[in-house]
């Protein structure tokens, strides 16, 4: 094993000389690289062949690993230790998909029986509604839900509805987030408020955005069907029971999480009523399932066949060795349409940080920007740069082997087929003297072709990953992004930061706090930056 402080140093100079350099070559010169670089995890399939690595590097990140304890750290997040050391708490959203029912015990006490609640409370709850069991307050089935709430408490939610729109059999969903009036006005506009239900979705109860917006869908409801209909058409899920029981939500419509559950891992548990909402109980179990299968792989499975560790330790790799700076999420998905943004929650409010644990400045990189579209709409958009540009982003392709669409297999031919060509392309490219050989077969003159074949030249050698399963079922969905979660930890441990906290937040919160009054007054500029003080001025030179 390599020593202690000597592990990331030799995995650079490992990329700067052994790192396969010609991935045709490599491909070429290996009839096995695709078995010995990709991992299976039931019908999920991990393909990282088309990153610049070879065994070495790959025993060097396993190294990488060791060194950084991944194996204990991660033993003791499942066993309820309190790694959020910043917040003194501990991270246990895989409790909320414990489907053994074994004990998870955090400070002493077993966390299951409250999680077990909560889910039974859920299934009541949601079954009610779906079934029209639970009445509006003018005795009608419920059409609409409507989630308030942000961050965490918007995005896993929003994402997951969409993904799973061939299940979805329950009302309508939509989901308020942005404080911008426009956004409420817009979904108030498209329900009728007298059968919509209001999910007010915070973990603290007091983010502005969402109290805000659920105070204007308070008054809605208050001005079209009176304030006796507001616990019929109210219920909230929080960590914050006391701010929500002021907020006037009946004690049996108030769904409660725990603080070990981060925001942004939250929607396997009471953020997770939109989704169950949606698709039903048994459905969503079958999610938590996916999840939880995972968790189990990620513990068990040796590194080599393990998703999460070889997903996290080829991310660091292209993040702190080869030091690119974003990756790309293209989810060859229409319905996955929403993941890049929650994978950004998720990776960069977890490990965009640049202290370490023991509260030292990070000596490299952390985690790196996450971004992207779905394919094969990125390929009309960015796709140029991705394999032209100057800059090496590393690529993550997700795609279902089977779509839910009967009687379009065209559709879905085609959108494999465009995934698999974008990988190869990135990995393959098209050198100089191919590319003017393409002009010249077709009749061009070597002048022109000259002038021409630059711009056609693709350098190729340009890493991408890619994820297949078999199809998009609410088990599939949640193991992927369980997936997603490990990797996040995984990498957060190479890094040494804590994935758990977000101070980063806290500063712009706090200054708009402040500025608000100076905003609606227009008195406080003279404190002021000039930048920021002419921006307050401008504004307040169009209000009335
Ligand atoms: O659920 P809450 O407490 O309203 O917080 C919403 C989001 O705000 C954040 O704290 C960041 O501002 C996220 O971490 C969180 O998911």
């Amino acid at each position: 094993m390599t020593s202690k402080s000597n592990a990331l140093a030799t995995l650079k100079s490992h990329f700067e000389s052994d790192a396969p350099k010609d991935m045709r070559a490599a491909f070429s010169n290996d009839p096995k690289r695709f078995e010995k670089n990709s991992a299976r995890f039931d019908d999920l399939l991990f393909d990282w062949s088309k990153c610049a690595v070879n065994d070495q590097t790959l025993n060097l990140l396993e190294d990488l690993a060791l060194e950084k304890d991944v194996a204990a750290k991660r033993d003791a997040m499942f066993s309820g230790e309190h790694i959020n050391t910043t917040e003194d708490r501990a991270v246990l959203h895989t409790a909320l998909r414990n489907r053994t029912n074994l004990p998870v015990t955090e400070d002493g006490e077993d966390v299951m029986h409250g999680v077990n609640a909560v889910l039974d409370q859920m299934g009541s709850f949601c079954e009610g509604v779906r079934s029209g069991e639970i009445k509006t307050a003018n005795g009608k089935n419920f059409t609409d839900i409507v989630n308030i709430g942000i961050g965490g408490s918007d995005l896993g939610p929003a994402m997951a509805v969409l993904a799973l729109a061939p299940y979805h059999d329950g009302p309508r969903c939509h989901f308020v987030s942005n404080i911008d009036g426009a956004h409420i006005a817009d979904t108030l506009k498209n329900v009728q408020l007298e059968t919509t239900l209001f999910i007010v979705a915070s973990k603290t109860f007091t983010t502005i955005e969402t109290m805000t917006n659920a105070q204007t869908a308070r008054q809605a409801v208050v001005d079209a069907l009176g304030e006796e209909a507001v616990p019929s058409h109210f219920c909230a899920v929080s960590t914050a029971l006391d701010k929500v029981a002021e907020f006037g939500i009946e004690a049996d419509r108030i769904f409660g999480f725990w603080d070990w559950v981060g925001g942004r891992y939250s929607l396997w548990g009471a953020i997770g009523l939109p989704i169950m909402m949606a698709i039903g109980a048994k459905r969503f179990g079958k999610f938590l399932d996916g999840a939880h299968a995972m968790d189990k792989h990620f513990k068990e499975a040796p590194t080599r066949d393990n998703l999460p560790m070889m997903l996290g330790l080829i991310g660091y790799y292209h993040r702190a060795v080869c030091d690119y700076s974003t990756r790309a999420v293209i989810p060859y998905d229409q319905r996955l349409s929403r993941l890049p943004a929650y994978l950004q929650q998720l990776d960069m409010e977890s490990n965009g940080k640049s202290t370490t644990l023991d509260s030292q400045s990070t000596s490299g990189p952390s985690g790196p920007i996450v971004w992207g579209e779905p394919g094969t709409n990125g390929q009309h958009a960015f796709f140029q740069l991705l394999h032209q540009g100057t800059d090496i982003i590393p690529v993550e392709f997700i795609v279902a082997a089977t779509a839910h669409e009967k009687g379009m297999d065209v559709h879905h031919e085609l959108l494999l087929a465009n995934c698999f060509a974008q990988s190869e392309a990135l990995m393959k490219g098209r050198s100089l003297e191919e590319a003017h050989k393409q002009l010249t077969d077709k009749g061009m003159g070597k002048a022109e072709a000259d002038r021409l074949a630059p711009h056609k030249v693709f350098s190729g050698n340009r890493p991408s990953i890619t994820l297949v399963y078999e199809k998009l079922t609410p088990f599939a969905l949640g193991r992927l992004i369980a997936l997603y979660e490990h990797r996040v930890f995984v990498e957060a441990q190479l890094y040494g930061i804590n994935a758990f906290d977000q101070w980063g937040v806290e500063l712009g919160k706090e200054l708009a706090t402040a500025l608000l009054p100076v905003v609606q007054t227009g008195e406080g500029t003279g404190k002021l930056d000039s930048s920021t003080a002419a921006l307050v001025n401008y504004i307040r030179s169009y209000s009335g």
